[in-house]
């Protein structure tokens, strides 16, 4: 649909010349807009003193109806624009109408009955206010209709996805942080796997994809997931991805300690600095999202390293690595071969068999940081994220090291994920593209072989109680997408394309925030 602004035609399908179009009166311009795009069709009610339209007035009626599409703004911004198209022909004017109509329902991706969780108290407690003023005005008009549930307590939306019947609905909505999608992820995951008799606690499990969307409406601390999925972190540019109908596969990690299952994970596993920065900040949540600079400055100060042992797995199957500067983008061709190349290799040899054939690489170190990333984990504080290259649907996660340094240098480190320096580049910081790992730390693993003491055990509290000293007796906990986990050994492996976002991942619009306008694959060759 090519829409010219008035005084100029409307054309569609070379047929149209008797009808005028206003694009938002006083905006004048050409767009072109595909029909996907388009959010609705009304009949509209001419109202002929608004406007100005010369000779038109003259005439004694006028029929009209509007277009409400999707306007691509700035850094991945959508907004709802409309235009209105007006003649004197009442026929003409509703075969636009039921033409438009018609197309629109032929859009078979875009969901028409959504359930949806909001949670009143994430971020700066504007979760309800955000759903009623910016969102449900946006799905009305696009005529979704909502199952909506305001959560009361942690938990609710998870034990209430494994009660209602899920299958009635095209998706579902969480309105809240990374804390309420993760909620949602894990009713939606843990139910399929419940509905298909697969046990969650078996860390080699080929878990059942989950095919109904989630959609994400950013209103929480950090809202990684949603930015790191659309490129912004903004409710109306997320509501119109979800109205229409967009759709991006995720992959899933999946974290056990020994055969039981502890949580998946999206964005962040972080034990060390991470760690230690959630569990300080859940004692200051009254602060709000500035919960995360008061504790992260505070865990800064307080540079604790931790010794432990890694093993991975590398990723064989993708073509990316951690540091090719490659980011994933609507489309992306790495995901694509990645999950085709999986496909491949599941198909001809069964996973486990895979699995336990390959080696597992091992490495005993002092960290300050481990971090398991299957997304960049790009947020406003950090826009290019932990892992600027890291794959939405890849089947894989970068693995990042980050060993014992001074301060500064870590503090060099950190600086990196706000600017345009390569935060790989430095002696002290290993990454590996993995698609399993795990981790026993080493007070653990002298637990494990009887050797730890009572006065070890009280030297590590002791240590922790004084800044200055940077003792790593005492575990770190994992971040596991802003919650803790109760156990610090661990076995974590990756689900590709275990979910389904309505997102489409960041487009490739005119400029990156590196000015740079390549495609992935033009960068690739
Ligand atoms: C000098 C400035 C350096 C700034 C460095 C900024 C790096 C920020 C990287 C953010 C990565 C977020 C990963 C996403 C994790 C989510 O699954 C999770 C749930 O929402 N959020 C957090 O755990 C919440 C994590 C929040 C992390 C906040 C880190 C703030 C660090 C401040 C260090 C200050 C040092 C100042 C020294 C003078
Ligand atoms: N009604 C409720 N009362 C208390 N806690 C809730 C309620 N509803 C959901 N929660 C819990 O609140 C936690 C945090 O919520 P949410 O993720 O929305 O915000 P946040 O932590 O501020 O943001 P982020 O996760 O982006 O850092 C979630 O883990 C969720 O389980
Ligand atoms: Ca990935």
């Amino acid at each position: 649909l090519i829409l010219h602004s008035s005084p100029l035609p409307l054309y569609c399908c070379k047929t149209v010349r008797k009808m005028k179009c206003r694009i938002n009166p006083g905006n004048n311009e050409n767009c072109f807009v595909p029909i996907s795009e388009i959010i609705a069709v009304e009949e509209t009610e001419f109202n002929k003193k608004q406007r100005n339209i010369g000779r038109w007035q003259k005439m004694a009626k006028l029929h009209a109806f509007t277009v409400h599409y999707v306007k691509k703004a700035r850094n991945h911004r959508w907004r709802c624009s409309a235009a209105t198209f007006w003649c004197v022909d009442e026929h003409l004017c509703n075969q636009w109408t039921q033409a438009l109509k018609e197309l629109l329902e032929m859009q078979k991706s875009r969901p028409k009955q959504l359930l949806v969780y909001i949670n009143p108290f994430g971020g700066k407690r504007q979760g309800k206010r955000i759903y009623e003023q910016k969102v449900a005005p946006l799905f009305s008009l696009a005529s979704i209709s909502t199952d909506v549930v305001v959560t009361e307590h942690a938990n609710h939306a998870k034990d209430n996805l494994f009660e209602v019947n899920i299958y009635k609905y095209d998706g579902v909505v969480c309105v809240g942080g990374d804390g309420m999608f993760s909620e949602v992820m894990h009713g939606l995951i843990g139910r399929m796997q419940k509905d298909s008799g697969i046990d969650q606690n078996n860390p080699k499990a080929s878990l059942v994809q989950c095919n109904i969307r989630i959609g994400i409406i950013p209103a929480g601390s950090t809202d990684c997931i949603c930015y790191s999925t659309v490129g912004i972190s903004d409710p109306v540019t997320s509501a119109l991805h979800i109205i229409v109908g967009d759709c991006q596969p995720l992959d899933v990690s999946s974290v056990h300690h020994n055969d039981t299952f502890l949580k998946y994970s999206v964005s962040l596993l972080g034990y060390g600095f991470y760690g230690d920065i959630l569990k300080d900040s859940e004692k200051k949540r009254w602060m709000g999202p500035m919960r995360y600079d008061y504790s992260g400055f505070k865990t800064f100060l307080s540079h604790h390293y931790y010794e432990g042992t890694i093993a991975y797995q590398p990723a064989k199957h993708t073509h990316g690595s951690p540091r090719d500067k490659v980011s994933c983008r609507t489309g992306c061709y790495i995901c694509k071969q990645s999950e085709k190349q999986l496909a491949e290799q599941n198909k001809e040899h069964g996973l486990k068999k895979e699995e336990g054939e390959e080696e597992w690489k091992v490495i005993k170190g002092k960290f300050l940081a481990i971090n398991a990333v299957n997304m960049s984990c790009a947020c406003p504080r950090s826009p290019k994220g932990l892992s600027p290259a890291a794959h939405l649907a890849d089947g894989s996660a970068d693995l990042i090291l980050v060993r014992k340094c001074s301060r500064f240098d870590f503090l060099r480190y950190l600086v990196r994920h706000t600017n345009q320096d390569d935060q790989f580049d430095f002696p002290f910081v290993d990454v590996y593209r993995v698609k399993c790992f795990q981790f026993t730390s080493k007070l653990s693993e002298d637990n494990e072989s009887n050797v730890m003491d009572v006065g070890k055990k009280r030297f590590g509290q002791f240590c922790r109680d004084h800044p200055a000293c940077c003792c790593n007796i005492v575990n770190s906990t994992w971040n596991c997408d802003g919650e803790t986990l109760d156990s610090s050994a661990i076995e974590v492996r990756v689900h590709c394309q275990l979910m389904k976002l309505f997102a489409r991942g960041i487009e490739e619009d005119c400029k990156d925030e590196a000015g740079h306008s390549q495609s992935s694959i033009e960068q690739l060759l």
